[in-house]
């Protein structure tokens, strides 16, 4: 296993690069800049030929030569120019077209991942990840990629051409390629690493500054900024000394290509000049020789750059490539009708742990009928809205037993199931654009009218049509044009309209001022009463005694069950949730409220 593993890593360049090769796929284009390459390569060798041909032309006075030579470098010269353009064309555009297919790719891989996986990770590092690590990807595809064809094409070139030419000072003077290219690829291994590093640090860049952006409001009323100026320094600081890494091994093998350039010339006239002098070479055959060196010499320069390139740009790639590896959500599963005999959900002794070992539910047991009203309610961080992630299927590793609408909740499709609820979470989130697209997320076919009539029986209406735009007011980043209790009221609009036989509603937290309270209250009211049958994370006594039951929810039990009468008498647990306000007992009477 471990030998494998070592494979890769050594291999990983490689199948770094396959991979991205295959997700670019438009496989015609790709042959077609090789193609394309190929010819401009050849031009190159020819050029340095003609050069040559039109030294010894000059030399002799041979003007027919010199002017048919002079001709056909003009000629090759012009071909160059179109050749180029078209290659350079055809590469953007194969990058550009790449580089979108990968990065629609990614969205729909994120989109399919499985929540834990994403609450694993800080938003900005996967941010970073499609914004950074894909410009990467972006240099590699226009630039790295084309080198790496263009100059071993053109190094062969010259290699065949000059054997042809002195084939015994061709081989002294490559004899130092294969150790420049083993010592380049060690060198060029530090950069990768490096570059990976930086990339990480600039994630982490990008996690300090998303986060001063979200928690704004809160920096600036607890005067954090110089806080989180601090950490947001710290980061770049971080940032800086592995970007500092990367450049001194850049210069490394900068210099090296510096060195590898004029090598080949030093070796050349070392033997050759050598030869010439024995008299077993002539001196014009030298200087042919050195003349056409330069495009052997030169592709050989650029290698440790364009390994070293190469090996930082496919790190990054890796770190892409990192997100796609991880396994989807499941889509596989039965798409069940909804029975209404059967019990919409059952938990049957279910254990479940989050993936850092975090033990939540410890054997949990109930279940809920078509048409009933059950509250949850119990400490804070008893696991309460952990019931519900595993309801909606967002884990899947439990222990026990969860069914729902009279199936096991591993054999439905996770997609069909969740068709069946609607969610109205404790964080309302709105989607950037307008309040009928938020509302109509709930249900894309519905028509204005039904909206409206959502909106109404949420209680949005009337402060919805107050708005200069109405409906198709923008409701800006997060919904931050609108207050909480607005929000929360075009949520549950959303989830009326869903109109699904299952609600889950997670009673906010947060105290709204007593009108918000007041409607946001009636709101629920109206949800609780339309037929369905609701599952309520519940705060507030006045949603605790409109449900049919309570479950009360201690650590990782239900431990009672009940109304709200039956359980005060009970003197347990509810009651001390009562007591200490987790429950709030705050009544508003509709005439209190300034209407
Ligand atoms: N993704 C997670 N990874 C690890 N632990 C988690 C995760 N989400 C929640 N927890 C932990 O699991 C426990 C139960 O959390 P949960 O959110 O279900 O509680 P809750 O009863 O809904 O709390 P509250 O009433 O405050 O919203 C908490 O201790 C919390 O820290």
């Amino acid at each position: 296993m471990e030998l494998v593993s070592m494979e890769r890593k050594k291999f990983s360049t490689f199948i770094t690069f396959w991979r991205l090769i295959r997700i670019f796929g438009s496989s015609y284009k790709l042959v077609l800049i090789i193609v394309l390459t190929a010819i401009l390569a050849g031009m190159e060798i020819i050029i340095s030929y003609s050069l040559k041909k039109l030294l010894d032309s000059v030399l002799h006075l041979d003007y027919i030569t010199y002017r048919g030579l002079i001709l056909l470098l003009i000629g090759i010269t012009i071909l160059q120019m179109v050749g180029r353009f078209f290659r350079t064309r055809l590469a953007g555009d194969y990058a550009e077209s790449g580089i979108a297919r990968l990065r629609n790719i990614l969205v729909e891989y994120l989109i399919h991942l499985p929540i834990g996986e994403l609450e694993k990770r800080h938003s900005g590092d996967l941010i970073s990840r499609m914004t950074n690590d894909l410009n990467q990807i972006r240099e590699f595809s226009t630039q790295t990629m084309i080198s790496i064809i263009y100059q071993p094409l053109i190094a062969l070139g010259a290699f065949a051409f000059l054997l042809t030419l002195n084939w015994k000072l061709t081989l002294i003077t490559s004899f130092g390629v294969p150790i420049i290219f083993k010592t380049s690829s060690k060198l060029s291994n530090p950069i990768a690493r490096y570059t990976k590093e930086l990339q990480e640090k600039l994630a982490l860049v990008n996690k300090e500054a998303q986060d001063a952006i979200n928690g704004m409001e809160i920096v600036r009323a607890y005067g954090l900024k110089q806080v989180l100026i601090k950490k947001y320094n710290q980061a770049v600081d971080l940032s800086i000394r592995s970007g500092i890494k990367v450049v001194k091994w850049r210069a490394i093998l900068l210099a090296i290509s510096l060195f590898t350039n004029f090598s080949p010339f030093l070796i050349c006239f070392g033997f050759g000049g050598y030869w010439v002098i024995k008299g077993q070479m002539t001196a014009g055959g030298l200087i042919a020789f050195i003349t056409l060196l330069n495009p052997l010499t030169f592709p050989i320069s650029q290698l440790p750059t364009l390994l070293g390139e190469l090996k930082g740009q496919m790190a990054a790639a890796g770190r892409v490539f990192e997100i796609l590896d991880i396994e989807k959500e499941r889509e596989v599963g039965k798409i069940y009708t909804i029975q209404k005999e059967k019990p919409v959900i059952v938990f049957k002794d279910v254990k479940f742990s989050y993936p850092d070992g975090k033990k939540v539910l410890d054997g949990v047991s109930f279940e809920i009928w078509p048409g009933e009203k059950v509250a949850l309610v119990g400490f804070s961080g008893s696991g309460k809205s952990t019931i519900f992630k595993l309801i909606l299927g967002f884990y899947e590793d439990f222990i026990g037993e969860i069914e729902l609408f009279g199936h096991s909740i591993k054999d439905w499709n996770l997609k069909a199931l969740r068709e069946n609820i609607s969610l109205v979470s404790q964080e309302t989130y709105l989607f950037p654009g307008t309040i009928e697209d938020n509302i109509s997320f709930g249900n894309e076919k519905a028509d204005y009218e039904a909206i409206v009539a959502a909106a109404k029986a949420a209680n949005a209406h009337d402060f919805i049509t107050e708005l200069k735009d109405g409906y198709m007011t923008d409701v800006g980043e997060f919904g931050d044009k609108l207050s909480g209790g607005q929000k929360q009221r075009i949520s549950i609009a959303r989830a009326l309209l869903k109109r699904a036989p299952l609600l889950l509603l997670d009673e906010a937290t947060s105290f709204l001022d007593s009108q918000s309270e007041y409607k946001v209250r009636e709101a629920l009211n109206n949800i609780m009463n339309a037929g369905i049958t609701s599952f309520i994370i519940s705060h507030r006594l006045s949603t605790i005694q409109k449900s049919d039951r309570i479950l009360v929810l201690h650590r990782g039990r239900i431990v009672e069950t009940g109304s709200h009468s039956e359980l005060l008498e009970k003197n347990g647990i509810y009651k001390t949730l009562y007591l200490h306000q987790i429950i709030r007992g705050l009544e508003l009477e509709e005439k209190e409220v300034v209407m």
